[in-house]
């Protein structure tokens, strides 16, 4: 078994470093073998997914990401980005499904921005469409219009688009996956509006009748939007188009306590996985020795159970978590009185002394 591990740029580094040190601990026969992406990858090679990381990535049984990305390569190509690595490996991987549970810890409970009783006990699973879209559509560009409000003043587009075979595969996911949970499917779209997403809509309603046991709700990106921070808890698995799923699991990390504390996982049809936070890079707290690496402890936890078939690993790890937030460690995204503050590298060496324990 051989893991790929794509640290990235900014805190990528940091929690993968955490992540790492976990697996490492848990003594299972599997290889790392990590690699330069994004804005590092960039640095060394001028590319931000260089042909030996992308081989790299698809020759293993799974990859454990952190984050690229940074303010300073903002001016690039977009092409030279080093958020294009993580899209390519995205398409170049097929990882159509996207992950995100937003769990709420019972011991987190005070650290989310809204009231105890919205958040305690919350399990709800986003399962976000991560390979088509506007984020992905052709044509894109600048130009100059020719109508509109403004002819000929310059103007850029973007091309928002998904085809039947491709909402019918996340669909399905989405509806097995609420098959083994609370039974429900809230496929969020902007069908009133968008011409895709009412082809969206449409699609996910002929899909259901193969599962009649699971509920569907259809939900409009906006009012979903209101309805996670007003009822988060009715809702039990969310299937979205990419951009929707993106904005909206950064919303819901928030249910969690923190983004630092959202995991997920991006399969393909095979159940090769990439694993990675749903955060960013962030720059602003990068080099400071203070990220919750969280997030990347738990998706490699994802990880153990979705591709490497260790289930019991990845319940070693859960479990060690919620130990060290029993104990009281927080990093400052998640910290309030009473808790002791630690850093990055302290929280994953709790994490690793929990699994011993
Ligand atoms: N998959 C990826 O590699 C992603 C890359 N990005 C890139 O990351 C860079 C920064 O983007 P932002 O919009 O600022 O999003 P971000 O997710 O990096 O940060 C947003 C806010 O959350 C905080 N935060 C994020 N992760 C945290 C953690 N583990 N612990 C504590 N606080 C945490 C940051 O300090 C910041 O205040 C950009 O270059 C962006 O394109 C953004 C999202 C995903
Ligand atoms: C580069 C972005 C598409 C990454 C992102 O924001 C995400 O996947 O959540
Ligand atoms: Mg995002």
């Amino acid at each position: 078994m051989k893991i790929a591990v794509l640290p990235g740029d900014g805190i990528g580094t940091e929690i993968v470093a955490e992540a790492t040190k976990v697996l490492k601990a848990l003594d299972l026969k599997f290889e790392m073998e990590s690699a330069l992406v994004g804005g590092a990858a960039y640095e060394a090679h001028g590319h931000p997914l260089p042909e030996s990381t992308l081989n790299l990535a698809k020759n293993a049984d799974a990859v454990l990401f952190g984050a690229v990305g940074d303010w300073k390569y903002d001016k690039l190509d977009r092409p030279l980005r080093p958020e294009q690595a993580i899209l390519g490996l995205r398409k170049n991987l097929g990882l159509f499904a996207n992950f995100r549970p937003a769990i709420c810890y019972e011991q987190l409970v005070g650290a989310s921005s809204l009231k105890p009783e919205l958040i305690a006990g919350l399990d709800i699973l986003i399962i976000r469409e991560l390979t088509g879209d506007i984020y992905f559509g052709q044509p894109r560009g600048r130009r100059v219009a020719t109508d509109g409000h403004f002819p000929s003043a310059e103007e850029a587009f973007d091309t928002m688009r998904y085809s039947k075979p491709e909402i019918e595969r996340i669909a399905r996911v989405a509806f097995e996956a609420a098959r083994k949970r609370g039974k429900k499917v809230t496929s969020v779209d902007k069908a009133n509006v968008l011409e895709t997403f009412q082809f969206w809509k449409d699609v996910v309603t002929e899909v259901h009748k193969d599962y009649p046991d699971v509920e569907l709700e259809h939900m409009y990106v906006d009012n979903a939007a209101m309805q996670l921070v007003k009822k988060p808890k009715a809702f039990d698995v969310i299937v979205t188009g990419n951009m929707f799923g993106d904005i909206l699991s950064d919303e819901a990390s928030m249910l969690t306590g923190s983004i630092g504390m959202l995991p997920s996982a991006s399969l393909n049809s095979k159940n090769q996985g990439l694993y990675e936070p749903s955060h960013g890079s962030a720059p602003d707290i990068a080099g400071k020795g203070v990220a919750n690496p969280l997030a990347t402890i738990l998706s490699a936890a994802m990880m153990l159970r979705f591709s490497l078939n260790q289930e019991e690993a990845a319940r070693r790890i859960e479990a060690a978590v919620q130990k060290v937030l029993a104990q009281g460690l927080r990093t400052p995204d998640i910290y309030s009185e009473g808790t002791t503050k630690v850093g990055t590298a302290q929280m994953g060496d709790a994490v690793v002394k929990a699994l011993a324990a």
